[in-house]
């Protein structure tokens, strides 16, 4: 075995030296000011310096079944301490929210392969905290809170997932003994994929059709338990268990139940939205949208997952393109360079760098309007949630689908290494591209914000009032759909992509009155789909830009000179990036010359040139832990080569000279052919 030496990798030190802002002020920006990051390093150290959680173990080669109870054992570790440090630190929800923040990054070095009880927080809890009443609440959030019990979502059914109002399992409201009677009436009505529902949950809340007086009044949310608290087995007519092996998500424990005549009480629909008197008589919710609230919720934190997963990635192909070296440009030089400065190298990269500068910019903005928009719920205002659905879901197919691409660049970035288990991508890449398709399938999801936009543009044509994220189409109509002319200010390149949606928006409209002469409005709509997926991705980008502009802005009137000129040129390198990548959609709708690209393809050499002596100093200051990198190309002391050898060694076939596989099958084969 070579001698392994641990000090920092002297060409990763050399790239550091040459750092010119202070990285400690940009990880006080990334995580909101000084304190929170000090807090977050406290949190963090206090979840991942507890030995008992045996984080050295590598538990890719675990078999599936180990895995699980690997992660149990885990989160059993976790969560109670999660609970003493929410006490300690003043028991308020305020508190709570500390913690889950900070967990979203350190629960990766933990649960690589998913967290077996995400689902409790993430969505049981939140479905009672926004959809309980009062006597409700009371009930169930302490139980929630102190984990008594374990819950999950449960929506989904093996024959439906986008289209939750054909779901099919049904719950019967009988008046004489004040119950719901719960039924699985077909296959196709077993719920099918909620997270944690396996064998790890004792409650789920449950989404079934309401029937009362012999009318269905849709779909609404119940409290059911599922597991004997004390045996942990099936409730009686609870039929349970896991959905077997999967791309990924292999320890969140994703699980199918049915249901046979199980009674629950009438005080167990929640019936903070939607209401049934115990005669049985339905009320209608105020807002009939009102019960999809927790997959908007979740739709709003899922970009700051992407935050976390894109710097993860970006770290470790930063990291590891800086010590790598391979192929001299000039064929005679002696030394051959680090990988980064082949130009292609940092195009793979320095982009990914400012997408997740400004992917975090775009995450607080949405936290906040989300925020804001449930305040206004409470008081009984839902004006504007159709904008916030709209706006949660272009950016959670976009910024999912970027994560996952990003991922596979980065990696391929990385080469042959980059393939390793250990190099930490396999693990990034499932987890991203899970999230493609959970909590809304990408795809659907562009298609309402598409609905939104065109509902939006008819407005525009006829002069009413529009909500602010779609001010640019006003711009539009009044052009009357004239080609924008070409700026190359970064606030021209705004415009250039504002001109691209509105006037995709504007075409697929026109598309749609043309097919309606001879369609349904739905049948032109759908026929329209290609178009439609593009206007909502190209508002998206929209969005980003304009906030990303809007928080850099005010950034920069705070940092020192040195950071200002970071967050300028991850504007410059996020804004000709993009530009370039959709010049097919912009010269449909602006005066762009050969000269102006010509222009733009130098600006982006120049930026990456830029970006070549910040880009450590950016992903060190994601203050990534190397326990939350988790690979051998990222650590923070560049020793990659010792890493991998390292990593190596874990390998079981590697714990013995000769594997039993050689006496039973090859050396049976090799005498056979002598
Ligand atoms: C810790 C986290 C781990 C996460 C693990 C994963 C969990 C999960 O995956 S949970 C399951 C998630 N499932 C989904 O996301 C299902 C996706 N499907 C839907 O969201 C909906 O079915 C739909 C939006 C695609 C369609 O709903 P439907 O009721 O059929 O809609 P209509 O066509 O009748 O009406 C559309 C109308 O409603 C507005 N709208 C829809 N959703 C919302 C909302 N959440 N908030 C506000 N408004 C909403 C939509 O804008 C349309 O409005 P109009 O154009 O004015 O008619
Ligand atoms: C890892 C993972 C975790 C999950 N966790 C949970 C959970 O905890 N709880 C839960 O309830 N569910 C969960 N789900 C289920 C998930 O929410 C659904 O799978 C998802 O919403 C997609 O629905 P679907 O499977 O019905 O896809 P489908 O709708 O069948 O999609 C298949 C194809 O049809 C297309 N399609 C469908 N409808 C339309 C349309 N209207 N217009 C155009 N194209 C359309 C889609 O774009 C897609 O290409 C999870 C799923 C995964 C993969």
């Amino acid at each position: 075995m070579p001698a392994i030496s641990k000090t920092i990798n002297k060409d990763l030190k050399e790239e550091r030296d040459k750092v010119k802002f202070n990285i400690e002020e940009f990880t006080n920006w990334f995580y909101g000011g000084s304190e929170k990051v000090l807090e977050k390093r406290k949190i963090e150290n206090y979840f991942l310096s507890d030995k008992s959680l045996n984080l050295e173990t590598d538990t890719s080669y675990l078999s599936y079944k180990e895995k699980y109870e690997e992660a149990i054992r885990r989160s059993c570790i976790v969560y109670p301490k999660m609970l003493k440090l929410h006490q300690e630190l003043g028991g308020t929800e305020e508190d709570f929210r500390k913690i889950m923040d900070n967990l979203r990054y350190t629960m990766s070095a933990i649960q690589k392969e998913g967290n077996p009880f995400m689902l409790h927080f993430g969505m049981f809890t939140v479905t009672i905290m926004n959809l309980a009443n009062d006597e409700q609440l009371s009930e169930w959030l302490p139980k929630c809170v102190n984990c008594e019990i374990l819950g999950t979502y449960a929506q989904t059914e093996l024959g439906h997932g986008t289209f939750i109002k054909k779901l099919e399992t049904t719950a019967t409201y009988d008046p004489k003994t004040k119950e719901f009677v719960l039924n699985t009436p077909t296959l196709t009505a077993y719920k099918w994929w909620p997270g944690n529902l396996g064998h790890t949950v004792n409650h789920a809340i449950v989404m079934a059709q309401l029937y009362t007086k012999g009318e269905c009044c849709g779909i609404q949310p119940f409290i059911v338990q599922i597991r004997d608290l004390e045996t942990h087995k099936p409730m009686p007519g609870i039929t349970v268990g896991d959905i077997g092996n999967k791309v990924g998500f292999q320890t969140v424990n994703n699980g199918f139940l049915a249901f046979n005549n199980v009674r629950i009480p009438y005080k167990n629909m929640l019936m903070k939205s939607s209401k049934l008197s115990e005669d049985g008589t339905f009320i209608k919710p105020k807002n009939a949208k009102q019960n999809y609230g927790t997959m908007v919720f979740v739709r709003v934190y899922m970009i700051m997952d992407v935050v976390v997963n894109m710097s993860r990635a970006a770290t470790i192909a930063t990291r590891y393109s800086m010590v790598r070296r391979q192929s001299p440009i000039n064929p005679n030089d002696e030394v051959e360079p680090k990988i980064i400065e082949h130009m292609t190298q940092q195009y793979k990269i320095f982009p990914a760098i400012a997408k997740v500068i400004i992917y975090k910019c775009m995450a607080d903005n949405l936290r906040n309007l989300y925020q804001q928009i449930t305040l206004e719920g409470t008081k009984g205002s839902f004006e504007r949630a159709p904008e916030l659905h709209a706006l949660s879901c272009c950016l959670k197919a976009v910024c999912t689908n970027d994560a996952a691409k990003t991922t596979e660049i980065l990696r391929l970035a990385c080469g042959g290494h980059g393939f390793l288990n250990s190099s930490g991508f396999a693990d990034n890449y499932k987890n991203a591209t899970a999230a493609q398709t959970y909590e809304g399938e990408n795809t659907v999801m562009l298609l309402q914000t598409a609905r939104f936009l065109i509902k939006s543009f008819t407005k525009a044509k006829n002069g009413e009032k529009l909500t602010e994220g779609v001010f640019y189409l006003n711009d539009f109509v009044k052009r009357n759909g004239k080609r924008e002319p070409f700026d190359d200010s970064i606030r021209g390149i705004l415009r250039a992509i504002q001109a691209a949606a509105a006037g995709k928006i504007s075409s697929a409209w026109k598309h749609i009155e043309e097919k309606k002469k001879f369609l349904t409005v739905e049948e032109a709509t759908n026929q329209t789909g290609i178009e439609l997926i593009r206007c909502a991705e190209l508002h998206c980008y929209v969005c980003l830009l304009q906030t990303g502009i809007e928080e850099i802005e005010q950034i920069i009137k705070n940092v020192s000179p040195a950071l200002r000129e970071v967050f300028k040129n991850v504007l410059e390198l996020y804004a000709i990036d993009n530009v370039l990548n959709m010049i097919g959609d912009i010269l449909q709708h602006v005066d762009m010359t050969n000269a102006d690209i010509d222009k733009l393809q130098k600006r982006l050499e120049a930026v990456l040139t830029f970006f070549r002596s910040s880009a450590i100093g950016i992903v060190d200051g994601f203050d990534l832990s190397d326990a939350v990198v988790s690979s051998t190309l990222g650590t923070y002391d560049g020793n990659v080569y010792e890493n991998i050898f390292e990593a190596a060694m874990k390998s079981p076939l590697n714990q013995e000279d000769v594997n039993k596989s050689f006496h039973l099958y090859l050396k049976p084969f090799l005498k056979s052919n002598l």
